[in-house]
C-alpha cells in the first residue's frame, strides 16, 4: 500500500515533499520515495519536529516555497498530519495524509489542532479543502506499538458520544453547520464498530497480527471517527481533553487516552445512569484505556489543577456547549473528580 503511493499521487502533482518525524522516515521514507520517482515525481523528505505549532508549520511552509514542492506530505500520528494541513493551507498545491498509526480521526478531516512549543493546545484551525488523498496501510498501524491504536479506539469511541449531544442539543458541528442524520449515523456506526471488533483487533495488534478486525478499527478510528465529529459535531469529552493539556502532566499521555477521561467525564457530567457509566470504564478497562486521572499522569490532582481544566474547557470558543445544557467550570471540576472515583472505583473491583 506505501509502495503504492506514486500512483495516486501521479494526478496531484510533480514534486513531492514527505513530512515525518525520524521514526516514520526509518519505517517508511525509502519505500514512499522510491514509490514516488518510479512515477516520476521528485520526491523529497523533510524531518518534523514533533509539534505541531505555528513555528513548526512556518518552518515547513518556508522549505515547501523554497524547494517548489506542490504536493505535501504528512506521514506518522496526527501531529505530523495537522502539520501538513497547516502547512499547504500557506502554500497551496495538494495534500496528503498517511497515518501510520491509526490513533487519531485527523487523517480525514479539514482541520489542524494547533499547540504551543509546549504543548498546550492553542487553537483549532480549519480549511476549505480536505485531503486530497488518505493513504492507510493496514499492515504498518498494526505493525506500531498498541498504545496509539488503543488511543484511536478512545478518540472513535468519543465521537459517538460528542456527536449524539450536539445532535440533542441541535448545536453546530465542526464546520459552523447543523449536524446532519449522516453524521450522526456515521458516529453510531463508529461506536458499533469498536465495541463490535476493538477488544479484538487490539489482540491482534498485540501479536502485530492483521486480522478483519483490525481493518474495521482501523477504518472505525480513521475514517468513521473523522466524518463523524466533522459533520456531527464535538461536545465535552474533547474540551476536557483541551483542557487537560494546560497541566504538564499530562503531556506524556496521548491525545486518544486524555480524551478517553474527556469521555467518562461527559458521561457524569450528562447524568447518565450508574450502569451506563460503569458499562463504558469497564469496556475502557478491557481495552487498556485510562480511566483516571492518575492514568493520565495526574497524581493526586489538586483542586487548582482541577479549576485551570475547567475553566479551559469552558472556554467560550469550546465545543463543551454543544451539550443540551449549559455547563459551568465548577460542573467540569465535579464531573472530574466523580469520574476519577468512578474509574478507581470500576478498577479496584475488577483487580
Ligand atoms: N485535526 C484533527 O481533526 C485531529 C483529530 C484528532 C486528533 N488530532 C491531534 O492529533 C494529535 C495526536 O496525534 P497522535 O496521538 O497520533 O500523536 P502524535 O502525532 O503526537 O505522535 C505519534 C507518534 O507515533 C510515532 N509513530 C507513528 N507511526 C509509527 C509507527 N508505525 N510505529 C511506531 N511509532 C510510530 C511517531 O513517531 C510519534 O512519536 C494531537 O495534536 C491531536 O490534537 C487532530
Ligand atoms: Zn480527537
Amino acid at each position: 500500500m506505501v509502495d503504492d503511493i506514486g500512483e495516486h499521487v501521479g494526478s496531484l502533482g510533480t514534486a513531492c515533499l514527505l513530512l515525518a518525524d525520524d521514526v516514520v522516515l526509518d519505517l517508511v521514507g525509502e519505500r514512499v520515495v522510491q514509490s514516488l520517482e518510479a512515477a516520476d515525481i521528485e520526491a523529497e523528505t523533510l524531518e518534523f519536529n514533533g509539534e505541531s505549532s505555528e513555528t513548526e508549520i512556518q518552518r515547513v511552509a518556508d522549505v515547501v516555497d523554497g524547494r517548489g514542492t506542490d504536493v505535501i506530505v504528512g506521514a506518522g500520528g496526527g501531529k505530523a498530519l495537522d502539520t501538513a494541513k497547516a502547512v499547504r493551507e500557506e502554500t497551496g498545491g495538494a495534500m496528503v495524509s498517511m497515518p501510520t498509526v491509526a490513533s487519531t480521526d485527523s487523517p480525514t478531516s479539514a482541520l489542524s489542532v494547533i499547540y504551543s512549543e509546549h504543548g498546550e493546545f492553542e487553537e483549532y484551525r480549519f480549511y476549505d479543502q480536505h485531503p486530497d488523498l488518505v493513504l492507510l496501510d493496514t499492515a504498518i498501524v498494526a505493525g506500531a506499538p498498541t498504545r496509539f491504536f488503543r488511543s484511536g479506539v478512545a478518540d472513535g469511541l468519543a465521537t459517538w458520544f460528542e456527536a449524539d449531544a450536539t445532535y440533542r442539543s441541535g448545536g453546530q458541528n465542526v464546520v459552523g453547520g447543523t449536524p446532519t442524520r449522516a453524521g450522526h449515523r456515521l458516529a453510531k456506526l463508529c461506536y458499533e464498530t469498536l465495541r463490535d471488533h476493538a477488544l479484538s483487533a487490539v489482540d491482534a495488534v498485540e501479536e502485530g497480527a492483521v486480522t478483519e478486525s483490525v481493518a474495521a478499527v482501523a477504518e472505525a478510528n480513521t475514517l468513521l471517527s473523522g466524518l463523524g465529529f466533522e459533520s456531527g459535531g464535538l461536545a465535552a469529552a474533547h474540551s476536557v481533553h483541551n483542557g487537560l493539556t494546560q497541566l504538564e502532566e499530562t503531556h506524556d499521555a496521548t491525545h486518544g487516552e486524555k480524551v478517553n477521561v474527556g469521555t467518562v467525564t461527559q458521561l457524569v457530567l450528562e447524568g447518565r445512569e450508574d450502569g451506563f457509566v460503569e458499562d463504558y470504564v469497564e469496556f475502557s478497562l478491557a481495552l487498556g484505556l485510562p480511566v483516571t486521572l492518575a492514568d493520565i499522569g495526574l497524581d493526586d490532582a489538586t483542586t487548582a489543577q482541577l479549576d485551570t481544566v475547567a475553566e479551559a474547557a469552558c472556554d467560550p470558543e469550546e465545543t463543551i456547549h454543544n451539550e443540551p445544557f449549559e455547563v459551568t467550570p465548577p460542573m467540569v471540576r465535579d464531573a472530574l473528580r466523580t469520574a476519577d472515583r468512578i474509574g478507581r472505583r470500576v478498577g479496584e473491583r475488577q483487580s
